[in-house]
């Protein structure tokens, strides 16, 4: 048996990388649809798998490890009938620039909440460091500080900044991680420079993948010259709230995790409940205004 990681799914077919130079072209038995048949794909670009090989080189899959985490298409994390987009991600990084386009908190802490209730740990990238003046500067560091005392990974970038760039590629080495952020921010300039393959490779799996059914709506990973992946998915753009109860948002803002056990009601939502230790901390400048600002915001859209 061969242990290998799903890196491209074309519906029938899954591509497994075991660290070969070749891909292994596996197929998955039937008996799997079946005990799976609630899954919308039992297997996930992303999964650990064991293999037999076939005489003629392909590889039928035998066991599919346990995901340590997955993140889905719809917001309806842990129910049936989802489609996992993809899983075993160990990072999953949020990209704002500083500017063009401006730097939106509710969007970093709107994702920062996905990661928690996902279990995928979140690393922060602002970018565009170079077109900052003092200002900028001071406001990066600012968050830098919040989000670092949250405990939370945060680094600032440039892609004309090498030193900058180094770092980053320390955290992605080896990593399997996924980039999210609006549109012109510099995700895939980012990529790019990190590896100055990307861009062909993928090209090159794109062309390869249209000639098959449905390879659209997959994810893929591609890997990194340094090791490691990165994912490579229309969906993950989506990658919006799960589903959260109003009293349960709190729970994924660790400031908020002591406050909340002061609160009056058990099931307070700390918007406009009395004696609500959350706005309480808020008030004493315990809570960031632009967190408690986010919370709001996101408890509304629920
Ligand atoms: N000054 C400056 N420009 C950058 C930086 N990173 C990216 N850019 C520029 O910003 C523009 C958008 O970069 P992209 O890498 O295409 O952004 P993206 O996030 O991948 O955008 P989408 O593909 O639309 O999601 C390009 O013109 C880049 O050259 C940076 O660090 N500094
Ligand atoms: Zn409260």
């Amino acid at each position: 048996m061969i242990k290998g990681r799903v890196i491209q799914s074309t519906g029938s077919w899954y591509h497994v990388d075991t660290g070969e130079e070749k891909i292994i072209e596996s197929r998955l038995p039937g008996r799997f649809r079946l005990k799976e048949q609630q899954v919308t794909n039992p297997i996930a670009v992303g999964d650990w798998v064991d293999l037999s090989m076939n005489e003629d080189g392909t590889g039928s899959i035998e066991h599919i490890h346990e995901r340590k985490n997955y993140i889905t298409r719809q917001a309806t994390h842990g129910k049936r009938g989802e489609q996992i987009l993809v899983s075993n991600l160990d990072a999953a990084c949020v990209v704002q620039s500083i500017k063009k386009p401006k730097l939106k908190e509710g969007f970093i802490d709107r994702f920062l909440v996905t990661c928690e209730a996902y279990e995928v740990p979140p690393l922060i990238i602002i970018n565009k460091m170079d077109l900052a003046k003092s200002g900028g500067i001071a406001f990066a560091e600012e968050l830098t500080d919040l989000y670092q005392d949250l405990g939370y990974s945060i680094i600032t970038t440039s892609i004309h900044d090498e030193a900058s760039v180094e770092e980053l590629k320390e955290f992605l080495t080896d990593k399997t991680s996924a980039f999210i952020g609006p549109s012109g921010v510099g995700k895939t300039s980012l990529i790019n420079t990190i590896d100055p393959a990307w861009d062909f490779k993928v090209a090159a799996v794109s062309d390869y993948s249209n000639k098959g059914k449905h390879t659209t709506t997959f994810a893929r990973l591609i890997p990194l010259e340094i090791g490691g992946y990165i994912a490579d998915t229309p969906g993950i753009r989506e990658f919006g709230l799960v589903d959260i109860e109003p009293w349960e948002l709190s729970l994924y803002f660790p400031e908020m995790l002591e406050p909340r056990q002061h609160c009056k009601f058990h099931n307070c939502t700390h918007h406009h409940e009395p004696k609500c230790g959350v706005a309480e901390a808020f008030e004493n400048g315990e809570i960031a205004a632009s967190r408690y600002h986010s919370y709001l915001n996101m408890l509304e859209s629920l």
